[in-house]
C-alpha cells in the first residue's frame, strides 16, 4: 500500500469524498454522522487552503450541509448535478428532478413487494438501497434497469450497496474538472481522496492531470496512493501538511 505524499497548501487543491471517506458507511443513510472536530478540521484546511477544498458526492449538497453543520463547504452534490463553487455561494442545479418520474413510477410495485428495500429520492437522482437486504441487490438492479429501459438521457451506476439513476452527462470527474476550470481552484494541483466505484471517474481524472489519487479501502482503484479506511483519512488529513 503506497502512501500518499505530502500535501502543499500553496499549490495543491483538495476534493474529498463524503460517504466512505469522511464517514463510516452505516445501514440507514440519515445516521452518518462527523464529530464536531472533523469538521472544524475540514474548516481549517479550506482556510489554509484559500478555498481550494470541496467535497464532491453522490449525495445532495442539502445534505452535506446537514451533517457538515453549522459550517458548509464548496462541493458538488448528486454526482456533480448540483454544484456550489464557494461555502457561502448558490447552489446550481443542473437539470430538474421531473425527468425521473416514469422511472419513479415503474419502480413502485418493486418496491411494494420487496419493502425491505429502500428508496432514496435526491430529485436529480433515485437510490434504490439494499444494505441491510443483500439478498435483493439482484432484485433492485434489474428492477433499476427497466424502469430505464429506452432512457439514452439516463445512467445507471452500482454504488456500495445501491443502484442509483441519473440523467446521463456527468460524473465525480467531470465535476472535478469543471472545479479546476476557475478560481480558487484553477492552477493547482488536484488532490482527490474517494472510496467507491462512483469514485473512479474523479480518481483518472486526477491521475491525467498529474494529480494525487487516493483510493479509501481496498476496492480496485485506478488510484496510485491508498489509505485503509476512514479512521486512517483523518489521520492523514491531521499530518499531510495543510
Ligand atoms: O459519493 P458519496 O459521498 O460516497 O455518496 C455515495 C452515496 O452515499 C450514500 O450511500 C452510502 O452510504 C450510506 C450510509 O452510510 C449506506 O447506507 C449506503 O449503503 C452507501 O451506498 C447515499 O445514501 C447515496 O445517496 C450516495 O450516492
Amino acid at each position: 500500500m503506497k502512501r500518499p505524499p505530502a500535501i502543499d497548501p500553496r499549490t495543491h487543491a483538495l476534493f474529498l469524498d463524503f460517504d466512505g471517506t469522511l464517514v463510516d458507511l452505516v445501514d440507514d443513510p440519515d445516521d452518518v454522522a462527523l464529530a464536531a472536530g472533523r469538521v472544524a478540521r475540514l474548516q481549517e484546511m479550506s482556510e489554509r487552503l484559500s478555498g481550494a477544498l470541496a467535497i464532491v458526492s453522490g449525495r445532495r449538497i442539502a445534505d452535506l450541509d446537514r451533517f457538515l453543520a453549522p459550517l458548509a463547504f464548496a462541493a458538488a452534490g448528486v454526482h456533480g448535478l448540483e454544484r456550489r463553487r464557494r461555502p457561502d455561494g448558490e447552489t446550481e442545479f443542473l437539470l430538474q428532478p421531473e425527468a425521473l418520474d416514469p422511472v419513479r413510477d415503474a419502480l413502485a410495485p418493486t418496491l411494494e413487494a420487496n419493502q425491505r428495500l429502500r428508496l432514496e429520492d435526491k430529485g436529480t437522482a433515485l437510490v434504490l438501497h439494499y444494505r441491510t437486504a443483500p439478498d435483493l441487490a439482484a432484485a433492485a438492479k434489474s428492477a433499476m434497469r427497466h424502469a430505464v429501459e429506452g432512457r439514452d438521457d439516463l445512467v445507471v451506476m452500482d454504488g456500495d450497496s445501491i443502484v442509483e439513476v441519473h440523467p446521463a452527462g456527468m460524473d465525480k470527474g467531470r465535476a472535478l474538472a469543471d472545479f479546476l476550470s476557475a478560481p480558487p481552484f484553477e492552477g493547482r494541483v488536484p488532490v482527490y481522496l474517494g472510496d467507491d466505484t462512483t469514485d473512479e471517474f474523479a480518481l483518472k481524472t486526477v491521475s491525467e492531470q498529474g494529480g494525487v489519487a487516493i483510493k479509501v479501502g481496498s476496492k480496485e482503484s485506478v488510484a496510485e496512493y491508498r489509505l485503509a479506511d476512514v479512521a486512517d483519512v483523518h489521520h492523514w488529513l491531521d499530518v499531510c501538511g495543510i
